[in-house]
Order: structure tokens, then sequence, then C-alpha cells
């Protein structure tokens, strides 16, 4: 179990006095946070502990589980979709004992799936979502069920792994930029130190925020439309096009023979390989080249700062052995080009894995490199879980939502 012993009070004033105990004996919080993501819905369960009333809370654990597809699966069975909320939230009945369930907050927030519908079908999955919580016995404060801010997904997953690292109390704080690559969106975010990072970025990309007693001014932009699988449907040229039903879209990236379908915010493709044409590296290459080049901005900075990676980074690392599923790892940018060569000069022999690793992992490398500008050798860590924890922008999320509560009393 874990839990932070920082000396400093990083917690203090979060909670009303009038839920703290009043006796010195430790007393267990929770906090339940629904991240409803575009390829799946999560709940995150987490427990923090108060040893004493003039002590901060500490995190002890998380409780996680997951369904998939996501609700913009759901796009036209809502309740359907809610459905899927309820399973998860029963979990959250088990994990909080019934005493708690009154003052335990329960929040939903949707990323880039949802950000995709069209607002009136968003709106109706979120209303669903809204009466299930309702219906719960926990404490459903305003606004609990919402479409998340691109600029908070990175600000609070940046909040979350540096927490996690200890960097956010203490001295020497050395903080870690987040790479965060989604199912529809892909978020960067890092603690600028230059001052000419600060003049030459747009003004949408820097957000400032308080937490834990200090002042952030963070580099964070969301990319709607860069997460993987939507950048497969751009490389395959299947977002331009209006009919996309009966049409087969055919990617030098896929296996030559190949043709199959693929379901992606409830809509149906039909993909395949380059029957007649190329196949391999160099034409998969200049296919999600095309997807990205010239479309990101590129801070200079990134060279001088270390960057943690998660989500499909971390996936795709595991699926070609590039790091162990439980132990994550160090890998160098040109680690993804190197196994993308691989791959897809081999389509056919990596193929049962997934019919789109090559172009996943070329993906990844092209984003990397001639979306962000990052150099071969730049190092990433890839990383699931610190101390048993998910390196999710919903423990940041649940620190700001217990600020919240804690100053709204
Ligand atoms: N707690 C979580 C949530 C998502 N993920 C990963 O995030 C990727 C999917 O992103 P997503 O469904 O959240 O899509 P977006 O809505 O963020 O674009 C997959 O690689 C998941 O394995 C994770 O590793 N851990
Ligand atoms: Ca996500």
């Amino acid at each position: 179990i874990f839990s932070h012993t920082s000396p400093e009070m990083w917690f203090q004033g979060l909670f009303p006095p009038s839920v703290c105990p009043a006796n010195a004996n430790v007393d267990t919080f929770y906090g339940i946070m629904f991240d409803a993501g575009s390829t799946g819905t999560r709940i995150h369960i987490y427990t923090f502990v108060q040893r004493s009333p003039d002590q901060p809370l500490e995190l002890e654990g998380e409780i996680f589980e997951s369904v998939k597809p996501g609700l913009s699966a759901y796009v036209d069975q809502p309740e359907k979709g809610a459905e899927t909320v309820r399973g998860l939230l029963e979990m959250a009945e088990d994990a909080v004992p019934p005493s708690h369930w009154k003052k335990t907050p329960v929040v939903l927030k949707a990323t880039a799936g949802l950000r995709l519908l069209a607002e009136q079908k968003a709106q109706a999955l979120l209303s669903e979502v809204r009466e299930v919580f309702e219906e719960s016995p926990f404490l459903v404060p305003d606004n609990s069920v919402s479409i998340m801010d691109g600029t908070y997904e990175g600000i609070l997953a940046w909040i979350t792994v540096n927490f996690l690292t200890g960097q956010l109390y203490g001295q020497n704080q050395q903080t870690f930029g987040i790479l965060d690559l989604g199912g529809a969106s892909t978020q960067i975010t890092f603690l600028p130190h230059s001052k000419e990072t600060l003049e030459q970025t747009p003004v949408d990309f820097l957000a400032s925020f308080e937490m834990f007693n200090n002042t952030y001014k963070l580099y964070t932009h969301s990319y709607l439309g860069f997460g993987l699988k939507a950048a497969r449907l751009a490389a395959l040229g299947a977002l331009e096009k209006e009919a996309t039903d009966g049409h087969m879209f055919r990617s030098s990236c896929l296996p030559k023979q190949l043709e199959a379908e693929w379901h992606f915010g409830g809509v149906k493709y039909q993909y395949g390989g380059n029957r007649e044409g190329e196949t391999g590296f160099e034409p998969c290459y200049s296919e999600v080249l095309k997807v990205v080049q010239g479309k990101l901005h590129q801070p200079n900075e990134i060279h001088r700062r270390s960057f943690y990676a998660f989500s499909y980074y971390y996936d795709r690392a595991v699926d070609t052995d590039l790091i162990d599923y439980e132990k994550g790892g160090v890998l160098e940018v040109r680690d993804f080009e190197r196994k993308a060569k691989e791959v897809c000069n081999n389509v056919d022999s990596y193929s049962s894995a997934s019919p789109f690793l090559c172009m996943d992992l070329s993906y990844i490398a092209a984003l990397l490199k001639e979306g962000f500008g990052f150099g071969d050798s730049t190092l990433l860590q890839l990383t699931k879980k610190v101390n048993n924890i998910e390196t999710s922008w919903t423990l940041g999320a649940t620190f700001h939502l217990l600020q919240l509560l804690g100053v709204s009393h």
C-alpha cells in the first residue's frame, strides 16, 4: 500500500472541518472518478487517509476497473451506454463502506470520443449518466458529468505524474513532462523553464493553475483527431469521405491481402491492404507523415525536458516487446521507428497481433519526430503505474475535485 508522508502540508485545508474527525483516530476518505475515454470507460476509486486532524490527507490506494467500448460507441443508445457506467459504479458500493457513501463524491469526465460527437448526441449520453449518478447513494456534486476541456486533460495528467513521482512537494522539484496518446486525442504538457518558450508559444498553449500552494504555468495542448485511432482514419483517408459505407479504404501500412471492417465512434469502416500497390515501411511512413506534418506546434524546449509517456505509447511498446508490461521502461524515440521498420517490412508475420501494428508504430514515430519535433535520441520514460497508482489525469482531477468541495463548504 502506497502512502505519501511528505513533510509538506500538501493537502492542508482540503477538507472542511465539519467532516474532519474530532478525535485523533485515522479516518478514511474516498473519491470516485470516471474516465469516459474514446475507447473505454474506467472507474478509479481513490482512498485517502488522515492520521490526525492537523495532518494532511495521504493517498493510500486506488481501485481500478474498466470496460470497453467507450461511451461514444453508444451514440444512438444512450441508455445502454449509461448502463456500462452503472455496472462500474456498483463496484464502488463494495469498495466504499456504506457509512461513507453520502460523503464520497462521484464525477465522470469524458474526453475526445465525446468531443467528436454531435453536441446533442453527446449531451444525451451525459444526461443518461447523470441519472445513473442521481440514483446512486454517493455524493453527486454540481456539474458532476461533463466533457472535459483538453487543456485540463493535459494539466491533470501532469499533476498526477509529478505528484506520484514526488515532484510537487519538497525541495529540488524537477518536474516531468507528459505525453498521452489516447484513441481520439493526444496531449503534450510540460513546465517550461525558459523565457523563450513562454514568449514564442501561442497563448492558448499556456495555462496557469494553483495546486498544493504553488502556481504553475504549463505548456499544454490537446490535439483532437490526433489520437491513435483517429490517426488511423486520417491515414486511411476515411475522415474526408462523407459516405464511408461500402467504401474500401486501403493503406500500404496494412497486410496486402487484408480486407476487414472496424467500428469507431459509432461508425463502421471497411479497410484493407494495398493489393496492387506498395507496402512496407517507406510508403507507410509517408502516409502517416501527411497526418502530422506541419500540423503541430514544436516547442524548442522539449529537447531539454524529460518526459513520461503512457497510454498507447505504452501499449504499443508492450505489444512489440520494447518494454515489459509490468515494469515499463526507458526508450529512445528512435526505438519506435526501428520497431516500425521491423514490423512494416514483415507485416504478415505480425498481423496476428493487430493488422494496424505497422501503421500505429509508424504514426507514433512520425508524431514524436515530425509532429512534436523530438530528436531520435530523446529518452522517454514509459510508465503505466507509479507506486501501484495509474498514471492517468483522473488522480489530478480528484485532487481538484476535493479541493473544490473543501472550499465550497
Ligand atoms: N487508465 C487508463 C486509461 C487509458 N489508458 C490507455 O489510453 C488509451 C486509450 O485512450 P482513451 O480511450 O482514453 O482515448 P481518449 O479519449 O483519451 O482519446 C489506451 O492505450 C488505454 O490503454 C490507460 O493506459 N490507462
Ligand atoms: Ca484518455
